[in-house]
């Protein structure tokens, strides 16, 4: 079995911050699992809303069971009107990811979780939403456009895709999709989880917890590091280009990203999935050199410093393959966590204590005020 990364040092790294029956990451010998099942038999065997079932409520769902979620989520995809006019006002120039945080704040003061009896309702509605918003607004503020959300798309996957373009998408592209969001649905105790159950902890409502979240995988070193990756790879001509400036890169020491984990030593067990899907894609394209480029990229970062693909690498170029908008690539990834963040809300509520840590306090000793004449 793999030996685990010595976990120590700031960042709360190594410490135990709290229980939880929802996934393992990076656990010798057994990569990513969610409630036991590990995530490539998970992303090889199910569609995203098996997955969503099984992260939110304990179990794989029967195809009964199945049928009738999907069928609950598709009727709950209408935007309410208010939320259009809000993403209407949000000029073409801002980040979907603000986007993604004002429309699930937004939600949250149309239709309010009243009481934690409402947790999986309010959870389902986001689920159902979230692509149609963020499509809404992408082609209201870049094509002038008002697109209908509520599509004949049988998945949220397909949902994401269709509203985005306009038309049904290709069986691969939702395969690849599937995928994708199953990838991305859940990881313990990361940054923007954590985000929310720091939130959840206060009792505070579902949609403060899901907004908080958003904001804390914005950010490049989070869920920000896929459409990083692509600003760098675009930049890139082909895989000689990719070694040099790579080289340069480490040699200037940049932070590249799309490599490095915070808990993972030798790989992550997500990279090979999309890895492979990223590689469909290029074939099917026809033209492989951005995939190329990506494998050069990351021959070189592993002979070099032994640092290996994230979640997010190989995601920048499978989704530039689908036609995907850079900017649009961590909203997708909101798409997904989403199951993660409100499982962990729910479990945060089921055996709750407020969380506050201590600080090591390396401030001033006690001192006195002066007349403010003496400063
Ligand atoms: C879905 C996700 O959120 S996955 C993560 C997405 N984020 C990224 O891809 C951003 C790039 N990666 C990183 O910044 C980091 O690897 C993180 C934030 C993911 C993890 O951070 P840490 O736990 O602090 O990293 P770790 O302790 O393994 O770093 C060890 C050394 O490798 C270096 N390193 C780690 N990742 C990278 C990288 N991507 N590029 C260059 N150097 C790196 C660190 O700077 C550090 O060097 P030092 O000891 O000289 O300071
Ligand atoms: O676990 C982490 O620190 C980041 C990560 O890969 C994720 O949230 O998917």
């Amino acid at each position: 079995m793999a030996a685990g990364k010595e976990l120590s040092g700031a960042g709360l790294r190594g410490q135990v911050a709290g229980k939880t029956a929802l996934s393992t990451v990076g656990k010798s010998g057994s990569g990513l699992t969610y409630r036991g099942y590990d995530v490539k038999d998970l992303a090889a065997n199910c569609e995203f809303e098996e997955v969503a079932y099984l992260i939110l409520k304990g179990e794989l769902p029967t195809r009964a069971e199945l049928d009738a979620y999907k069928t609950k989520l598709k009727g709950m995809r209408g935007l309410p009107q208010a939320l259009k006019e809000v993403l209407e006002r949000i000029p073409a120039s801002a980040h979907p990811m603000d986007v993604m945080r004002t429309g699930c704040s937004m939600l949250g003061n149309l239709e309010t979780e009243e009481s934690f009896d409402e947790q999986q309702d309010a959870t389902d509605r986001m689920l159902a939403i979230f692509p149609g918003m963020i499509n809404y607004w992408y082609n209201f503020s870049h094509n002038d456009k008002r697109i209908d959300e509520n599509t004949d798309a049988d998945s949220i996957a397909e949902q994401f895709l269709w509203t985005l373009h306009g038309e049904k998408p290709s069986e691969l592209h939702v395969q690849v999709m599937q995928a994708s969001l199953i990838l991305y649905a859940e990881h313990e105790f990361n940054a923007s989880t954590f985000t929310a159950r720091v939130c959840a902890s206060t009792l505070s409502d579902m949609h403060s917890c899901i907004t908080g979240a958003i904001g804390s995988l914005r950010g490049p070193l989070h869920g920000g590091a896929n459409e990083a990756a692509m600003e760098l790879i675009e930049g890139m001509n082909n895989p000689e280009h990719a070694e040099e400036t790579i080289m340069g890169m480490l040699a200037r020491k940049d932070k590249i990203m799309g490599f490095g984990h915070a808990i993972y030593s030798e790989s992550d067990p997500r990279n090979a999935v999309i890895k492979e899907w990223s590689e469909k894609l290029a074939n099917e394209n026809g033209d492989t050199n951005l995939y190329d480029i990506s494998v050069r990229c990351e021959a070189v970062m592993w002979r070099e410093k032994k640092l290996f693909c994230n979640a997010d690498f190989f995601h920048a170029s499978a989704y530039n393959y689908m036609g995907i908008p850079t900017k649009l690539f961590t909203p997708i990834f909101v798409c997904s966590r989403l199951t993660g963040w409100a499982a962990h809300v729910m479990e945060q509520r089921a055996d709750n204590r407020i969380i506050r840590p201590s600080a090591e306090y390396t401030g001033e000793e006690n001192r006195a005020v002066p007349a403010i004449a003496d400063r």
